[in-house]
């Protein structure tokens, strides 16, 4: 099978700052993929790289087998930013409309569309609620709505379940598991360990070096240890959840 995204001996620099260092790397379709590492590590350089975001200074990213292109990556992906672009003065259902009317979405199927979205991330009740008095993990919950909204098969997450408590963040958890049932796959970055362990394969990376790729448990496996965390301290590095 052909991966849905490969990194090829990619390294990504900021003047002389050297971020990531020989990436390679395959995600495969159908999969959740965790990006996990400490912060600074480049996690979100990544996955700017994988949507065309930021450049490579060396190396290639393929999407689907060709070259990163806006015509062909925009309609079947979902980004996630770290930090939530709302329009606050306007209800939740006004940016959703607002990001619909984008994609083309015709108005009938909008309105149903835009309900399926908000129900998954438990927001249905506040859809004509302006955005400023939301809290910060309803902000977060709304961004991934529209994320979702035109249907994309493959989703980039960065960090989707900041200040959501550990409930709400199960409940998102077996929605996304629902979308990988679906067939879509999922690029997510986290520091939470419980996250971690519900991916089906996590790359870990420190010191801007992919250390290891593989399943949570082979990955313990190897390294002898019982938690990724514990990986990560075993490596000389520093605790992720601090
Ligand atoms: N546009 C940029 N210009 C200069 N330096 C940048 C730029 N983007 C990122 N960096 C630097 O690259 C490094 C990696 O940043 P990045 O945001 O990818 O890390 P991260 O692992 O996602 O961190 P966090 O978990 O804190 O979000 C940091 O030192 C950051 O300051």
């Amino acid at each position: 099978m052909n991966p849905i995204i490969r990194l090829n001996d990619v390294s990504k620099s900021f003047k002389t700052q050297h971020v990531l260092k020989n990436v390679s790397l395959d995600i495969e379709p159908g999969e959740i993929y965790g990006l996990l590492g400490p912060s600074g590590s480049g996690k979100t350089t990544m996955i700017k790289m994988m949507i065309g975001l930021e450049l490579p200074s060396e190396g290639t990213v393929t999407f689907k087998g060709s070259e990163l292109k806006a015509r062909t990556l925009y309609p079947s992906i979902g980004y996630m930013a770290q930090s939530d672009a709302l329009y606050e003065e306007l209800t939740a259902r006004e940016n959703l409309e607002f990001t619909a009317s984008l994609y083309g979405q015709k108005k009938a199927q909008r309105k149903q569309q835009i309900e399926k979205v908000m129900e998954l991330v438990d927001l249905l009740p506040h859809l004509d609620k302006p955005v400023h008095q939301f809290s910060g993990g309803m902000k977060r919950r709304l961004s991934l709505a529209i994320a979702l909204l035109h249907d994309p098969d493959v989703l980039f997450l960065d960090e989707p379940t900041v200040g959501i408590d550990p409930v709400l963040r199960k409940e998102i958890w077996d929605g996304f598991h629902k979308l990988k049932k679906d067939g879509r796959t999922i690029i997510i970055t986290t520091h939470v360990m419980d996250e971690a362990e519900r991916c089906d394969r996590l790359g870990l990376l420190q010191h801007g070096e992919i250390i290891s790729s593989d399943t949570p448990q082979a990955i313990k496996a190897s390294y002898g240890v019982d938690s990724i965390e514990n990986v990560f301290l075993k490596n000389g590095g520093v605790s992720l959840e601090n």
